[in-house]
């Protein structure tokens, strides 16, 4: 067995050594100084994304996969601290640390937006309710991508089109709160991709949205990679979403990746018990007369946390002296699966 934990690193290849790895963090934290104490959102993440591949992001709420994508697009509101390290593969191919460029800095605005851009659960919040939808856009193109502007509105009404809104021309000058919930999506998905980037972050994308739309905005971002050819890093707390949409995936709890491998594994190899826990709370027809198991109890808030495994309150396998002593390392269990668990080698 090999152990990665973050400050000891056994893998032979890296972005530095591999140009299929677009983005990659090493012991990436996120820190908020509160009157309360310090509280861990993010506790040394460690994730890889590949060119044109999905990497879902899975955890209950309160695990830290919203402020993860933030740390990575540099957008953690004070008075969050970021540390470790967020190497991104620029569309030149040199490699930058986004941690250790300065959040209103001009590197980051042209990535920002421009090669790494992000879709929110709600988007009343990407867009300004004062300006229409097109001037938006537009304003995103002309900064990343060509100075005309005649072109940029080309550019915008065509993505709009893209992505399914009807009536793009008319559409364009339209007003956020003029769109229905689902066109409203659409807008920011074309907002996210109008400039080609290499990585799209998808934060729960289809919260909002009612069921059938759900599914036309997961079809549009899977087709949309297709055609750009992003990466796209998918958060969710939903496993469906994960099995639908991911190549691999990372599970979040406490502030940490306690389950990392390609998604078949996870489905029909998954080691860690708060993975399985999360596995059996997922309806499927075949369990329609049997009761869905939940794991009980809630994640407790990252703040002055007992050493040990972070699940231990609510493991039915935890072992007193055993997960409790030690923080737990993120162990190789074989290629491609990494598990944080001390059960992980009994249980293989
Ligand atoms: N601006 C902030 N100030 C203080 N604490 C924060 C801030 N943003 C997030 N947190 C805390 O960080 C932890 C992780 O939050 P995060 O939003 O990343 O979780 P999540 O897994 O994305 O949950 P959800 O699915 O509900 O979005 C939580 O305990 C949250 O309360």
């Amino acid at each position: 067995m090999e152990t990665i934990e973050a400050k000891d690193q056994n893998i032979d290849t890296n972005i530095e050594n591999n140009d299929e790895i677009i983005l990659e963090t090493k012991d990436l934290k996120v820190h908020f100084k509160l009157d309360e104490g310090l509280l861990e959102a993010v506790n040394g993440v460690d994730i890889r994304i590949k060119k044109k591949k999905t990497l879902g992001i899975v955890g209950e709420s309160g695990s830290g996969k919203s402020v993860t994508a933030k740390a990575i697009m540099q957008i953690v509101e004070s008075p969050g601290q970021v540390g470790g390290e967020i190497k991104f593969r620029r569309s030149d191919n040199t490699v930058v640390d986004i941690g250790k460029l300065h959040p209103k800095g001009d590197e980051v605005r042209n990535i920002r937006g421009g090669e790494i851009s992000m879709i929110f659960q709600e988007p009343m919040k990407a867009f300004s309710p004062i300006h229409t939808i097109g001037n938006q856009l537009i304003e995103g193109i002309m900064l990343h991508v060509t100075k005309d502007e005649k072109e940029a509105r080309k550019i915008a009404i065509d993505t709009l089109r893209s992505v399914g809104m009807s009536n793009p021309e008319q559409r364009i000058d339209q007003y956020p709160h003029e769109l229905s919930g689902g066109m409203r999506q659409r807008a920011m998905i074309a907002m996210a991709l109008c400039c080609n980037p290499s990585i799209l972050i998808a934060d729960e994308p289809t919260t909002a949205l009612d069921v059938t739309v759900q599914a036309q905005v997961l079809d549009l971002i899977n087709n949309l990679k297709d055609k750009v050819g992003s990466a796209v890093i998918f958060i969710t707390h939903d496993l469906g979403v994960i099995a639908e949409m991911s190549d691999d995936v990372a599970v979040m709890y406490l502030g940490k990746v306690v389950e990392y491998t390609d998604v078949d594994t996870l489905f029909f190899g998954a080691v860690h018990p708060y993975t399985q826990g999360l596995l059996r709370s997922i309806p499927t027809i075949s369990l329609k007369n049997q009761r869905l198991e939940s794991i009980e109890g809630t994640v407790p808030i990252p703040m002055n946390l007992p050493k040990g495994c972070g699940f231990y309150s609510r493991c039915k396998f935890a072992k007193d002296g055993v997960c409790n002593v030690d923080d737990i390392p993120l162990v190789k269990v074989k290629e491609n699966h990494f598990v944080r668990c001390v059960l992980a080698e009994e249980q293989l």
